[in-house]
Formats: C-alpha cells, sequence, structure tokens
C-alpha cells in the first residue's frame, strides 16, 4: 500500500517526527511506457504521469512538504500566487491542515477546472489585474507583513517534496533516464528534479544522471531569450510565466545536466497534446505537453539521440482544461433512436 509521499521517501527529506505528515497520499504516480513516442523518436519513452495525483497535478509533491512544515511551524494560513495548479493543491492541503488559505491568480487567465478548486476546498480567491510573476511578487510581500506562509516553489520545501518524483523514476527503471523532458514555468520543477537525481546518484542509488530537456511555450520563454517576457503570451497558461522565480536554478539544471532549455509553439504543444491522448491514452492539459512538442522536435533536428531511454514528465491532468481537446475534435453528431441511423453515423454498415 503507497504511504504517501513523506513516509515514502521519509530518509530523503527534511522531516523528523515532529513533522505533522499532512497527505492526500500523493506520489508513487504511474511511469507509462509510451510505444507511439517511442517509434517515432527511436528512442524508448516513458511518461511520468503526474496528472495521477490528488489534485491532478505534480504540486502535490510539494504542498504535502511544505504544509506539513508550515504546520509544524505554527502556521494558521498560507498563501501563494498561481496559474491554478499551484492554488489548486496549497488550497486542498490547507483543508487537510485545518489552515485557511489565500490564492492570487492571474485575472481570467486560469484553466475552470483549477479555479473550481480553489473554490471549491474554500480557499480565498483574489484575481489580481496583471500576470502571474505580479501574483507572485504580491504574495511574497504579504507573507513578509502578514501571518501567512509562502507556498511557492520559492519555498524551498517544494521542491524537496518534488524531487522525490526522479526517486520514483529511477526505483522504476532501475537507473536514471539519459534524457528527462519537463515543461518550465517558475522553474521550480526542473530544479527539483535535477536536485532528486543527483542525490541518488551521488548516493550511488544510480549510476549516473539524466541529461535534463527544459521547454518552454515560444511566447512565453524568458530562459531561452535570456531575458524576461513582459507579457507572457501563450495557451498553455499554466507555464504562461516572464520571469521564472527559479531561473537560475533551473540554468543550473541545464548546464550541470549537460541539457537544454527550449521552446516549443502553442502550434506543436496542441499538436502533442492531441498525440499523446490519440496514442498513448494520456490526457495531459496542454503546459504539460510542452514536453512532449520538446521530444519530438530534439528527436526531428537530431539533438536527442536515437536509443536514449527518455522519460517526460506530464505534469497535469488534461481534465483541468478541456476546452482544447473540445475546440480541436470534430463537431458533436446528434441521432435518432434508431439503430440503423446511429448504425450508419458510426460507419458500421
Ligand atoms: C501543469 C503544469 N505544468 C508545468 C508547470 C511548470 O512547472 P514549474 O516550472 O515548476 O513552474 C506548471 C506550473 C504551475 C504553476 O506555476 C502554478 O500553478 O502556479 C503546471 O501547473
Amino acid at each position: 500500500l503507497w504511504p504517501g509521499l513523506i513516509d515514502a521517501f521519509r530518509d530523503r527529506l527534511p522531516v523528523s517526527d515532529r513533522t505533522p505528515v499532512i497527505t492526500l497520499f500523493e506520489g508513487g504516480t504511474p511511469l507509462v511506457p509510451a510505444a507511439e513516442l517511442s517509434r517515432r523518436t527511436g528512442c524508448e519513452v516513458y511518461l511520468k504521469v503526474e496528472g495521477a495525483n490528488p489534485t491532478g497535478s505534480f504540486k502535490d509533491r510539494g504542498m504535502t512538504m511544505a504544509i506539513s512544515k508550515a504546520a509544524e511551524e505554527g502556521a494558521r494560513a498560507v498563501i501563494c500566487a498561481s496559474t491554478g495548479n499551484t492554488s489548486a493543491s496549497a488550497a486542498a492541503y490547507a483543508v487537510r491542515a485545518g489552515m485557511t488559505c489565500a490564492v492570487l491568480v492571474p485575472q481570467g487567465k486560469i484553466a475552470l477546472g483549477k479555479m473550481a478548486q480553489a473554490l471549491v476546498h474554500g480557499a480565498k480567491l483574489l484575481q489580481v489585474d496583471g500576470n502571474f510573476d505580479d501574483c507572485l511578487e504580491l504574495a511574497r510581500k504579504l507573507a513578509v507583513d502578514y501571518p501567512v506562509a509562502l507556498v511557492n516553489s520559492v519555498n524551498p520545501y517544494r521542491i524537496e517534496g518534488q524531487k522525490t518524483a526522479a526517486f520514483e523514476v529511477c526505483d522504476r527503471l532501475g537507473r536514471a533516464p539519459d534524457v528527462h523532458c519537463i515543461p518550465v514555468g517558475n522553474a521550480g520543477n526542473i530544479t527539483a528534479y535535477w536536485k532528486g537525481y543527483r542525490e541518488y546518484a551521488s548516493d550511488c542509488v544510480v549510476a549516473g544522471t539524466p541529461r535534463m530537456f527544459g521547454f518552454q511555450a515560444a511566447g512565453a520563454a524568458p530562459i531561452v531569450n535570456g531575458a524576461p517576457v513582459l507579457a507572457p503570451m501563450t495557451i498553455a497558461t499554466a507555464i504562461r510565466i516572464g520571469n521564472p522565480a527559479s531561473w537560475a536554478l533551473a540554468e543550473a539544471a541545464r548546464d550541470e545536466s549537460g541539457g537544454l532549455i527550449d521552446s516549443v509553439t502553442d502550434k506543436q504543444i496542441l499538436e502533442a497534446y492531441r498525440l499523446v491522448a490519440r496514442s498513448e491514452a494520456v490526457f495531459v492539459e496542454p503546459a504539460s505537453a510542452a514536453s512532449i512538442a520538446g521530444l519530438l522536435k530534439t528527436a526531428a533536428d537530431g539533438r536527442l539521440p536515437t536509443g536514449s531511454t527518455v522519460v517526460c514528465t506530464v505534469t497535469g491532468n488534461g481534465l483541468k482544461d478541456p476546452e482544447w481537446a473540445i475546440a480541436g475534435a470534430p463537431k458533436p453528431i446528434t441521432v435518432p433512436v434508431d439503430s440503423h441511423a446511429a448504425a450508419a453515423q458510426l460507419g458500421l454498415v
């Protein structure tokens, strides 16, 4: 039986028997072999399906740690800025801890499923007349001036929780992958994976570390451009971030691992989004498909050596943002209650 993240990796996390364990039994997510992506790239490709976490994204890994440590420190209220998934997760874990939760989201730029989660869990939600970067600046100021604990990925406990995904990949494969593909927004997750891989390698649990391949949306690619993006634009609203809080750490992960950080267009993201659902039966939200789009891009341009073992983290559940699945689908057909009519429409006759 899966004990939840903190108990699964207790000896590798900054917890003690004084740390209350606030958990929704997150982690232990599927590592799904991707036959079609393997065929197309000539590699051995796996998907780390983080949409299978309790609130539907990888954020639960960081939140079980951040909220448990906040509880240990006596916090009664938490705050975060979010493009949606952090707020959904913080709201849920705050309920488990009996804390109040304030979330700051960029006005009109949060997917419906994520907004629903924050609201249904009773978070105090403020829409900020600005983008995510403005929200994070505001959340940081509030956490300094008021008795609320900041649970964004600038909180090191978030990174500690999220690094466990790298442990799970290695435990399941029996080795570190050659390459790990991941979307990059505020850059906490690429930082966390790299930390986890380095820890496993330095403890000789695995022989080596993967090259980290991070991918930003072309309209929100500050690390690729080498400058903040003042008005980030992408349909992948989860990574619509122009000034990542963990910018330097993401570059360190790229450079130390001999990897890369590149961008993919919204068109490439949507193509990957549809491909992975149609061929691997995994429904991810658009931002998550950036890692698949990046896999395909680097395979096509020769930067991904054939025969590599590759893991792509798909970070969020497709149910969070279903509009793009519907927008791209053929219009639904309506038939009378008549089996011949239905058979004809289904091409059975
Ligand atoms: C589905 C999904 N995929 C990728 C990312 C990028 O991860 P980071 O590079 O660690 O930021 C996010 C991030 C979301 C938030 O930053 C937030 O919820 O505020 C996400 O929700």
